[in-house]
């Protein structure tokens, strides 16, 4: 096990070469948001955008489309109970995050078989949210799940659902048993989140507070964790996925200084400004 440092930062957050162009830093699609938690993939989708992945679009709820581009115009969008425009969506994209405010009705649950269906093994796949409490009720979605190798982002209660493994109970033995069984990342957020890497390894993190316990803070971190992996997917994967996970507790720890309460649409206001402060070399 690790303690995650800030020095990971300058070591993924690389100068960008003066010869490249958006279609160098990643195309994302985030697929979530129904008529009820349309903020969800708004933030998620923002945070990606913000943090510099090259072009994102997001498939959600047609209720979303006005604040959608009245937040982040620079984001796409798609209606999501399209199959058609979906699955091409699916099969342009590099980094795939569904979940946030997805819900966990049968238009959500349509929503998740497909992108299971249609994302391959060369593609990177964040499970987060609604997605997570929709396949604890569905094993059947199991050997995608190992075929695909997703990352799963699910807080206590979540993983509780899908693991079977009790809060109470939950430590490094048991959540590593069935993290391996999963053949996925499992990133547990928590005070002092750990994430369980596919290679074996174990990352903590240590900073982060309770100012950060408002609804959407672990929608925003999806966001980030899908724009980092889009820019710098040429890096260490495990570090990259360590790197996101830091910036964004970073963020609010820095803002707490002076605020009571971080709000996640305050954390995305900031990563640009932490990126560039925090980048190192080529
Ligand atoms: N503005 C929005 O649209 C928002 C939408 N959200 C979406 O709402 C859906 C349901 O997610 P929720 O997480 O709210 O509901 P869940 O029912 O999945 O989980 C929340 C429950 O888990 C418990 N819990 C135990 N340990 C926890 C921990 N370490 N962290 C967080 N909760 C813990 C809480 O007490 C709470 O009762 C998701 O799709 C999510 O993305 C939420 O993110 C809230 C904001
Ligand atoms: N007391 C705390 N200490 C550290 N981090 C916290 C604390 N409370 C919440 N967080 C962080 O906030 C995020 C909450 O995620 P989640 O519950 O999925 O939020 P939501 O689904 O509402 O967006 C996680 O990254 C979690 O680690
Ligand atoms: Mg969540």
């Amino acid at each position: 096990m690790h303690i995650i440092e800030k020095k990971i930062l300058n070591q993924i957050i690389t100068t960008r070469p003066l010869e490249s162009h958006k279609g160098n830093f990643g195309r994302v699609l985030t697929i979530g948001g129904n008529i009820q938690f349309g903020g969800a993939i708004i933030m998620a989708t923002s945070a990606a955008v913000h943090c510099g992945a090259g072009l994102v679009t997001c498939a959600t709820s047609m209720n979303n489309l006005t604040s959608l581009h009245t937040i982040v115009p620079e984001a796409m969008y798609i209606d999501y109970q399209s199959d058609f425009l979906l699955i091409d969506a699916i099969t342009r994209a590099d980094i795939l995050l569904i979940g946030p405010g997805l819900g966990t009705d049968t238009t959500s649950l349509q929503i998740l078989q497909t992108v299971l269906q249609n994302t391959s093994s060369q593609q990177l796949l964040i499970i987060d949210g609604s997605a997570i409490s929709l396949i604890s009720l569905h094993h059947e979605f199991f050997p995608l799940i190992k075929k695909i190798h997703p990352i799963f982002t699910p807080h206590q209660m979540e993983w509780e659902r899908l693991s079977g493994i009790k809060i109470s109970v939950q430590d490094d033995v048991k959540n590593t048993l069935f993290q391996q069984q999963l053949q996925s990342t499992v990133i547990l957020k928590k005070h002092h989140t750990t994430i369980y890497h596919r290679d074996g390894s174990i990352s903590k993190l240590q900073i982060g507070g309770p100012f950060m316990a408002t609804g959407g803070m672990g929608d925003t971190l999806a966001g980030i964790i899908a724009g980092f992996l889009a820019q710098f997917k040429l890096k260490h994967y495990e570090h990259v996925i360590d790197a996101a996970v830091y910036t964004h507790s970073a963020i609010a720890k820095e803002l707490s200084n002076n605020k009571y309460v971080v709000l996640p649409t305050d954390i995305i206001n900031e990563i640009q400004r932490f990126m560039q402060e925090n980048s190192g070399g080529i």
